[in-house]
């Protein structure tokens, strides 16, 4: 039989504050361009992570990768990083990164993809809220 690619996702929610400011903005435009989302105080979300990898079916496991392997370095990359912080004064990358759900997604790729097989990441989806979603591939 001839080798079969699959794809594998886990689901993993956690809970951040943030506020949507770009230091290279005046006060008035990140006003203008984030509304709501630049209030000086912040706001929270709880956010859903989905992270797919892609690989071979070995034959002998019958597994892309092993799901438990997947939940750790998802508990390593996304949850003890991010998880009940102030995304912009807690992880150093937002420090001058806009805490935007994309960035967001760059920021989970970079982290991931150091701890999976080279090549395996496949899609990083995130839910900011049921009608907020951003995908990343990391391109
Ligand atoms: N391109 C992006 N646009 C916006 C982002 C983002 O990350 N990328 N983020 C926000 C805010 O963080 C904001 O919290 C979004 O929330 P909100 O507008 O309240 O969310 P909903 O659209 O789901 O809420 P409804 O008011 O129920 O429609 C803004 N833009
Ligand atoms: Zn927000």
């Amino acid at each position: 039989m001839s080798e079969r690619i699959g794809f594998i996702t886990r689901v993993q929610s956690f809970s951040a504050c943030h506020r949507l400011h770009s230091k290279s903005l005046s006060d008035e435009e990140n006003k203008r361009i984030f509304g709501k989302c630049n209030n000086p105080n912040g706001h929270g979300h709880n956010y859903t992570v989905e992270v797919t990898v892609r690989g071979k079916i070995d034959r002998n496991t019958g597994m892309v990768m092993n799901l438990t392997d997947l939940k750790e370095y998802i508990e390593e990359a996304i949850m003890k990083p991010l998880d009940h912080k102030n995304l912009d004064l807690d992880v150093p990358y937002f420090a001058d990164v806009v805490s935007t759900t994309e960035n967001l997604s760059v920021f989970i790729w970079d982290s991931m993809v150091k701890l999976l097989p080279p090549g395996s990441l496949y899609e990083i989806k995130i839910y900011e809220t049921d009608k907020n979603i951003v995908v990343y591939r990391g391109e």
